[in-house]
Protein backbone atom coordinates (compact mmCIF):
# COMPACT_ATOMS: atom_id res chain seq x y z
CA UNK A 1 0.00 0.00 0.00
CA UNK A 2 1.41 3.06 -1.11
CA UNK A 3 -0.47 6.10 0.11
CA UNK A 4 0.90 9.68 0.72
CA UNK A 5 -2.44 11.48 1.57
CA UNK A 6 -5.58 9.46 3.63
CA UNK A 7 -7.92 12.03 4.77
CA UNK A 8 -6.05 14.68 3.93
CA UNK A 9 -3.17 13.38 6.30
CA UNK A 10 0.30 13.36 5.02
CA UNK A 11 1.92 9.69 6.25
CA UNK A 12 3.49 7.24 4.73
CA UNK A 13 1.68 4.09 5.13
CA UNK A 14 3.40 1.09 3.73
CA UNK A 15 2.55 -2.47 4.54
CA UNK A 16 6.33 -3.47 2.85
CA UNK A 17 9.27 -2.98 4.75
CA UNK A 18 10.86 -2.74 1.62
CA UNK A 19 8.68 0.55 0.55
CA UNK A 20 9.77 2.27 3.91
CA UNK A 21 11.33 4.95 4.02
CA UNK A 22 14.50 4.99 6.21
CA UNK A 23 16.48 5.07 8.52
CA UNK A 24 13.73 4.93 10.97
CA UNK A 25 13.46 6.01 14.73
CA UNK A 26 10.69 3.31 15.98
CA UNK A 27 7.85 3.14 18.39
CA UNK A 28 6.16 -0.60 18.31
CA UNK A 29 2.55 -1.41 19.34
CA UNK A 30 -0.83 -1.85 18.34
CA UNK A 31 -1.94 1.15 19.15
CA UNK A 32 -5.76 0.65 18.76
CA UNK A 33 -7.29 3.93 19.75
CA UNK A 34 -4.42 6.24 19.79
CA UNK A 35 -5.15 6.81 23.71
CA UNK A 36 -3.10 9.19 26.51
CA UNK A 37 -0.96 5.69 27.05
CA UNK A 38 0.04 5.18 23.81
CA UNK A 39 0.74 9.01 22.64
CA UNK A 40 2.87 8.66 25.70
CA UNK A 41 5.23 6.08 23.56
CA UNK A 42 5.49 7.99 20.21
CA UNK A 43 6.71 10.96 21.97
CA UNK A 44 10.10 9.92 22.24
CA UNK A 45 10.02 9.53 18.47
CA UNK A 46 8.89 12.36 17.39
CA UNK A 47 10.84 15.24 16.60
CA UNK A 48 10.32 18.84 16.90
CA UNK A 49 10.36 19.68 12.74
CA UNK A 50 8.96 17.15 11.31
CA UNK A 51 8.50 16.76 7.61
CA UNK A 52 5.82 17.14 5.68
CA UNK A 53 4.80 14.93 2.71
CA UNK A 54 1.69 16.68 1.96
CA UNK A 55 1.41 17.18 -1.81
CA UNK A 56 4.05 15.26 -2.55
CA UNK A 57 3.33 11.99 -5.25
CA UNK A 58 5.59 8.68 -5.81
CA UNK A 59 4.62 6.18 -7.93
CA UNK A 60 6.93 3.21 -8.35
CA UNK A 61 8.97 3.06 -4.75
CA UNK A 62 9.54 5.09 -1.74
CA UNK A 63 10.72 8.68 -1.81
CA UNK A 64 14.67 8.64 -0.80
CA UNK A 65 16.06 11.57 1.54
CA UNK A 66 17.40 13.06 -1.61
CA UNK A 67 13.90 13.29 -3.26
CA UNK A 68 12.82 15.18 -0.67
CA UNK A 69 15.51 17.37 0.42
CA UNK A 70 16.41 16.25 3.61
CA UNK A 71 19.85 15.68 5.05
CA UNK A 72 21.44 12.16 4.39
CA UNK A 73 20.77 10.17 7.50
CA UNK A 74 17.78 11.93 8.31
CA UNK A 75 15.58 9.06 10.26
CA UNK A 76 11.72 9.36 10.04
CA UNK A 77 9.37 8.65 13.02
CA UNK A 78 8.04 5.32 12.02
CA UNK A 79 4.45 4.03 13.75
CA UNK A 80 5.12 0.36 13.66
CA UNK A 81 2.45 -2.10 14.04
CA UNK A 82 0.64 -5.35 13.00
CA UNK A 83 -2.23 -5.92 10.60
CA UNK A 84 -4.27 -8.09 11.26
CA UNK A 85 -4.51 -7.48 14.76
CA UNK A 86 -2.68 -10.55 16.11
CA UNK A 87 -5.36 -11.54 18.44
CA UNK A 88 -7.56 -11.99 14.78
CA UNK A 89 -5.02 -13.69 13.48
CA UNK A 90 -4.70 -15.92 16.20
CA UNK A 91 -8.55 -16.36 17.11
CA UNK A 92 -9.85 -15.95 13.55
CA UNK A 93 -12.66 -13.49 14.91
CA UNK A 94 -12.85 -10.24 13.37
CA UNK A 95 -12.19 -7.60 15.85
CA UNK A 96 -13.89 -4.08 15.86
CA UNK A 97 -11.32 -1.70 16.65
CA UNK A 98 -11.67 2.32 18.13
CA UNK A 99 -9.49 3.36 15.26
CA UNK A 100 -9.64 1.76 12.35
CA UNK A 101 -7.23 2.40 9.80
CA UNK A 102 -8.04 5.83 8.46
CA UNK A 103 -8.73 6.90 11.96
CA UNK A 104 -5.31 5.64 13.20
CA UNK A 105 -3.62 8.01 10.36
CA UNK A 106 -5.64 11.01 10.83
CA UNK A 107 -4.70 10.60 14.71
CA UNK A 108 -1.10 9.54 14.55
CA UNK A 109 -0.46 12.74 11.51
CA UNK A 110 -1.72 14.85 14.39
CA UNK A 111 0.59 13.93 16.85
CA UNK A 112 3.84 14.72 14.26
CA UNK A 113 4.15 10.80 12.98
CA UNK A 114 5.77 10.60 9.42
CA UNK A 115 5.28 7.03 8.75
CA UNK A 116 2.83 4.08 9.65
CA UNK A 117 4.13 0.72 8.71
CA UNK A 118 1.65 -1.85 8.83
CA UNK A 119 3.55 -5.42 9.23
CA UNK A 120 1.64 -7.97 7.85
CA UNK A 121 1.04 -10.18 10.87
CA UNK A 122 0.94 -13.98 9.11
CA UNK A 123 2.77 -16.95 10.15
CA UNK A 124 5.83 -16.20 9.19
CA UNK A 125 5.94 -13.12 10.97
CA UNK A 126 4.69 -14.94 14.31
CA UNK A 127 7.09 -17.13 13.94
CA UNK A 128 9.94 -15.09 14.28
CA UNK A 129 12.24 -15.03 17.51
CA UNK A 130 12.51 -12.10 19.33
CA UNK A 131 16.07 -11.65 18.04
CA UNK A 132 15.21 -12.38 14.38
CA UNK A 133 12.35 -10.20 14.64
CA UNK A 134 14.91 -7.46 16.09
CA UNK A 135 18.05 -8.52 13.36
CA UNK A 136 16.09 -9.17 10.31
CA UNK A 137 13.06 -6.45 10.50
CA UNK A 138 14.42 -3.73 12.96
CA UNK A 139 17.94 -3.50 11.89
CA UNK A 140 18.42 -4.75 8.61
CA UNK A 141 14.89 -3.96 6.72
CA UNK A 142 13.81 -0.62 8.49
CA UNK A 143 17.67 0.75 9.49
CA UNK A 144 16.40 1.57 13.20
CA UNK A 145 18.29 4.33 15.11
CA UNK A 146 16.14 4.16 17.99
CA UNK A 147 13.26 2.36 19.57
CA UNK A 148 9.95 3.12 22.26
CA UNK A 149 7.72 0.60 23.35
CA UNK A 150 5.61 1.03 26.43
CA UNK A 151 6.62 -1.10 29.76
CA UNK A 152 4.28 -3.80 28.76
CA UNK A 153 5.00 -4.29 25.40
CA UNK A 154 5.53 -8.41 24.05
CA UNK A 155 6.67 -9.54 21.00
CA UNK A 156 8.43 -12.76 18.89
CA UNK A 157 7.06 -16.07 18.96
CA UNK A 158 4.43 -16.97 21.63
CA UNK A 159 4.81 -13.38 22.77
CA UNK A 160 8.21 -14.01 24.23
CA UNK A 161 9.87 -11.11 24.07
CA UNK A 162 9.46 -8.22 26.60
CA UNK A 163 10.22 -4.84 26.66
CA UNK A 164 14.03 -5.59 28.69
CA UNK A 165 14.67 -8.34 26.31
CA UNK A 166 14.14 -5.83 23.14
CA UNK A 167 16.23 -3.54 25.22
CA UNK A 168 19.14 -5.66 25.86
CA UNK A 169 19.07 -7.34 22.07
CA UNK A 170 18.64 -3.70 20.45
CA UNK A 171 21.82 -3.01 22.94
CA UNK A 172 24.08 -5.42 20.70
CA UNK A 173 23.47 -2.87 17.82
CA UNK A 174 23.59 0.19 19.73
CA UNK A 175 19.98 0.94 19.41
CA UNK A 176 18.88 3.04 22.39
CA UNK A 177 14.77 1.19 23.39
CA UNK A 178 12.98 3.62 25.46
CA UNK A 179 10.68 1.94 28.11
CA UNK A 180 7.81 3.60 28.92
CA UNK A 181 6.34 3.14 31.70
CA UNK A 182 2.60 2.92 31.99
CA UNK A 183 0.27 5.92 31.86
CA UNK A 184 -2.79 5.83 34.55
CA UNK A 185 -5.55 8.00 35.16
CA UNK A 186 -7.71 8.49 38.11
CA UNK A 187 -10.75 9.58 35.96
CA UNK A 188 -13.26 9.92 38.76
CA UNK A 189 -11.58 12.85 40.29
CA UNK A 190 -11.70 11.52 43.75
CA UNK A 191 -8.76 12.34 45.37
CA UNK A 192 -8.00 9.40 47.16
CA UNK A 193 -9.16 6.66 44.63
CA UNK A 194 -7.30 4.34 43.01
CA UNK A 195 -5.91 5.19 39.21
CA UNK A 196 -6.03 3.00 36.54
CA UNK A 197 -4.10 1.74 34.03
CA UNK A 198 -4.77 3.63 30.81
CA UNK A 199 -5.85 1.16 27.84
CA UNK A 200 -7.84 0.40 24.99
CA UNK A 201 -9.90 -1.72 26.91
CA UNK A 202 -10.69 0.34 29.46
CA UNK A 203 -11.94 3.15 26.95
CA UNK A 204 -14.31 0.17 25.78
CA UNK A 205 -15.53 -0.78 28.64
CA UNK A 206 -16.23 3.30 29.11
CA UNK A 207 -17.97 3.93 26.10
CA UNK A 208 -20.20 0.05 26.19
CA UNK A 209 -21.57 2.38 29.38
CA UNK A 210 -22.47 5.76 27.36
CA UNK A 211 -19.18 7.37 29.76
CA UNK A 212 -18.20 9.40 27.12
CA UNK A 213 -16.64 11.68 29.88
CA UNK A 214 -14.13 8.94 30.75
CA UNK A 215 -13.74 7.61 27.50
CA UNK A 216 -12.34 10.83 26.34
CA UNK A 217 -10.38 11.35 29.43
CA UNK A 218 -8.39 8.33 28.30
CA UNK A 219 -8.20 9.45 25.00
CA UNK A 220 -7.21 12.87 25.49
CA UNK A 221 -9.40 13.89 23.22
CA UNK A 222 -12.87 13.64 22.16
CA UNK A 223 -14.23 9.35 20.72
CA UNK A 224 -14.95 10.05 17.34
CA UNK A 225 -16.69 8.98 14.24
CA UNK A 226 -15.06 9.31 10.88
CA UNK A 227 -17.40 8.48 8.48
CA UNK A 228 -19.11 9.55 4.99
CA UNK A 229 -23.14 10.99 4.39
CA UNK A 230 -25.15 8.66 2.35
CA UNK A 231 -28.91 8.58 1.58
CA UNK A 232 -31.30 7.41 3.70
CA UNK A 233 -35.23 6.93 3.59
CA UNK A 234 -35.56 10.73 3.66
CA UNK A 235 -37.47 10.84 6.49
CA UNK A 236 -36.04 13.14 9.05
CA UNK A 237 -36.50 16.09 7.02
CA UNK A 238 -40.47 14.91 6.93
CA UNK A 239 -40.32 15.51 11.04
CA UNK A 240 -37.93 19.09 10.88
CA UNK A 241 -35.24 17.09 11.87
CA UNK A 242 -32.55 16.32 8.70
CA UNK A 243 -30.14 14.05 9.64
CA UNK A 244 -27.05 12.96 7.69
CA UNK A 245 -26.93 9.40 7.70
CA UNK A 246 -22.65 8.19 8.60
CA UNK A 247 -21.41 5.11 7.13
CA UNK A 248 -18.58 4.08 9.18
CA UNK A 249 -15.88 1.20 8.58
CA UNK A 250 -17.14 -1.99 9.38
CA UNK A 251 -14.84 -2.96 12.30
CA UNK A 252 -15.55 0.55 14.48
CA UNK A 253 -16.72 0.08 17.59
CA UNK A 254 -19.74 1.45 18.55
CA UNK A 255 -20.68 2.98 21.92
CA UNK A 256 -23.74 2.78 23.82
CA UNK A 257 -26.79 2.95 21.54
CA UNK A 258 -28.92 6.38 22.42
CA UNK A 259 -28.23 10.03 22.10
CA UNK A 260 -25.57 11.68 21.92
CA UNK A 261 -24.33 15.72 22.21
CA UNK A 262 -21.58 16.04 19.79
CA UNK A 263 -18.99 18.47 17.73
CA UNK A 264 -19.68 18.01 13.91
CA UNK A 265 -16.32 18.42 11.68
CA UNK A 266 -15.80 18.29 7.94
CA UNK A 267 -12.48 17.30 7.13
CA UNK A 268 -10.29 19.60 5.80
CA UNK A 269 -7.08 18.88 3.86
CA UNK A 270 -5.00 18.83 7.38
CA UNK A 271 -6.29 17.69 10.64
CA UNK A 272 -6.09 21.48 11.55
CA UNK A 273 -8.12 22.81 8.49
CA UNK A 274 -11.77 21.82 8.87
CA UNK A 275 -14.02 23.17 6.20
CA UNK A 276 -16.17 23.66 8.86
CA UNK A 277 -17.10 22.99 12.96
CA UNK A 278 -20.72 22.92 14.01
CA UNK A 279 -22.81 21.17 17.37
CA UNK A 280 -25.53 18.69 16.94
CA UNK A 281 -27.18 15.92 18.25
CA UNK A 282 -26.27 11.91 17.07
CA UNK A 283 -28.74 9.02 17.71
CA UNK A 284 -27.16 5.72 17.40
CA UNK A 285 -29.45 2.55 17.37
CA UNK A 286 -32.10 0.58 15.07
CA UNK A 287 -35.07 3.38 15.51
CA UNK A 288 -37.66 1.22 16.94
CA UNK A 289 -40.38 3.71 16.51
CA UNK A 290 -39.99 3.53 12.76
CA UNK A 291 -39.69 -0.19 12.44
CA UNK A 292 -36.00 0.54 11.95
CA UNK A 293 -34.25 -2.91 11.53
CA UNK A 294 -30.34 -2.31 11.20
CA UNK A 295 -28.47 0.40 13.49
CA UNK A 296 -27.69 3.05 12.28
CA UNK A 297 -25.84 6.37 12.85
CA UNK A 298 -27.08 9.72 12.60
CA UNK A 299 -26.56 13.35 13.08
CA UNK A 300 -29.14 16.34 13.03
CA UNK A 301 -26.05 19.59 13.28
CA UNK A 302 -27.90 22.88 15.10
CA UNK A 303 -28.32 25.80 13.27
CA UNK A 304 -27.36 23.98 9.32
CA UNK A 305 -28.49 24.07 6.49
CA UNK A 306 -26.87 22.19 3.10
CA UNK A 307 -26.30 18.95 1.34
CA UNK A 308 -24.17 16.71 3.21
CA UNK A 309 -24.16 13.78 0.88
CA UNK A 310 -21.28 12.20 0.07
CA UNK A 311 -19.26 14.48 2.42
CA UNK A 312 -16.59 12.66 4.92
CA UNK A 313 -17.59 14.28 8.63
CA UNK A 314 -15.79 13.68 11.87
CA UNK A 315 -18.22 13.47 14.80
CA UNK A 316 -16.85 14.14 18.11
CA UNK A 317 -19.06 12.48 20.91
CA UNK A 318 -18.74 15.04 24.29
CA UNK A 319 -22.03 13.64 25.82
CA UNK A 320 -24.67 10.99 25.94
CA UNK A 321 -27.74 12.21 26.67
CA UNK A 322 -30.50 9.55 27.30
CA UNK A 323 -30.70 5.98 25.58
CA UNK A 324 -32.74 5.24 22.65
CA UNK A 325 -36.87 4.53 23.10
CA UNK A 326 -39.72 3.22 20.85
CA UNK A 327 -42.12 6.26 21.00
CA UNK A 328 -45.56 5.81 20.03
CA UNK A 329 -46.10 8.52 17.50
CA UNK A 330 -43.46 10.39 15.12
CA UNK A 331 -44.74 13.47 17.17
CA UNK A 332 -43.60 12.06 20.57
CA UNK A 333 -40.15 11.58 19.07
CA UNK A 334 -40.21 15.12 17.29
CA UNK A 335 -41.00 16.34 20.77
CA UNK A 336 -37.76 14.66 21.76
CA UNK A 337 -35.70 15.59 19.57
CA UNK A 338 -36.54 19.02 20.29
CA UNK A 339 -35.77 18.55 23.74
CA UNK A 340 -32.70 16.79 22.90
CA UNK A 341 -31.38 19.99 20.92
CA UNK A 342 -32.04 21.82 23.79
CA UNK A 343 -29.58 19.91 26.30
CA UNK A 344 -26.95 19.71 23.58
CA UNK A 345 -27.16 23.68 23.39
CA UNK A 346 -27.34 24.05 27.09
CA UNK A 347 -24.29 21.93 27.46
CA UNK A 348 -22.40 23.09 24.46
CA UNK A 349 -23.10 26.82 26.01
CA UNK A 350 -22.08 25.85 29.35
N1 LIG B 1 -29.08 20.53 9.86
C1 LIG B 1 -28.85 19.42 9.15
N2 LIG B 1 -28.33 18.31 9.73
C2 LIG B 1 -28.11 17.20 9.03
N3 LIG B 1 -28.37 17.09 7.70
C3 LIG B 1 -28.88 18.16 7.06
C4 LIG B 1 -29.14 19.36 7.75
N4 LIG B 1 -29.65 20.24 6.87
C5 LIG B 1 -29.71 19.64 5.68
N5 LIG B 1 -29.25 18.38 5.75
C6 LIG B 1 -29.20 17.46 4.59
O1 LIG B 1 -30.31 16.59 4.69
C7 LIG B 1 -29.92 15.22 4.57
C8 LIG B 1 -30.78 14.35 5.44
O2 LIG B 1 -32.11 14.48 5.14
P1 LIG B 1 -33.16 13.38 5.62
O3 LIG B 1 -32.90 13.04 7.04
O4 LIG B 1 -34.53 13.82 5.24
O5 LIG B 1 -32.89 12.20 4.64
P2 LIG B 1 -32.01 10.91 4.64
O6 LIG B 1 -30.60 11.22 4.26
O7 LIG B 1 -32.73 9.97 3.76
O8 LIG B 1 -32.00 10.36 6.11
P3 LIG B 1 -33.10 9.55 6.97
O9 LIG B 1 -33.21 8.16 6.40
O10 LIG B 1 -32.46 9.54 8.33
O11 LIG B 1 -34.35 10.28 6.93
C9 LIG B 1 -28.48 15.22 5.03
O12 LIG B 1 -27.73 14.15 4.50
C10 LIG B 1 -27.97 16.59 4.55
O13 LIG B 1 -27.51 16.49 3.21
C1 LIG C 1 -31.41 13.44 18.28
C2 LIG C 1 -32.12 12.23 17.76
C3 LIG C 1 -32.73 11.36 18.64
C4 LIG C 1 -33.40 10.24 18.19
N1 LIG C 1 -34.01 9.42 19.08
C5 LIG C 1 -34.70 8.34 18.65
C6 LIG C 1 -35.37 7.49 19.58
O1 LIG C 1 -35.33 7.65 20.80
N2 LIG C 1 -36.09 6.46 19.07
C7 LIG C 1 -36.17 6.21 17.72
O2 LIG C 1 -36.86 5.28 17.35
N3 LIG C 1 -35.51 6.99 16.84
C8 LIG C 1 -34.79 8.03 17.25
N4 LIG C 1 -34.13 8.85 16.35
C9 LIG C 1 -34.08 8.45 14.95
C10 LIG C 1 -35.28 8.88 14.15
O3 LIG C 1 -36.19 7.82 14.16
C11 LIG C 1 -34.82 9.18 12.73
O4 LIG C 1 -33.94 10.25 12.71
C12 LIG C 1 -35.96 9.47 11.81
O5 LIG C 1 -36.83 8.40 11.77
C13 LIG C 1 -35.44 9.74 10.42
O6 LIG C 1 -34.79 8.65 9.91
C14 LIG C 1 -33.45 9.97 16.79
C15 LIG C 1 -32.81 10.84 15.91
C16 LIG C 1 -32.15 11.95 16.37
C17 LIG C 1 -31.48 12.87 15.39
Amino acid sequence: MLNLSQNGCSVWVTSSTELALTPTVIALGKFDGVHRGHQQVIQPILKADRLDLTGMTFSKSSPTAKDLSLPSGYAYSTVVTFNPHPQEFFTGKPRTLLTPLDEKIYQLRSLGVEQLLLLPFDKELSALTPEEFVEKILVQQLQCQRISVGQDFRFGSQRSGTATLLQQIAAKYDIPVTIVPLETCNCDGQEYSDSERISSSLVRQHLEHGDIEKANQLLGRPYTLMGSVVKGQQLGRTIGFPTANLQLPKQKFLPRFGVYAVRVKSLGEVPDATAFDCVGVMNIGSRPTVNGTHPTVEVHLLDWKGDLYCKKLTVELEKFLRPEQKFPTLEALKTQIQLDCAEARAFFRA
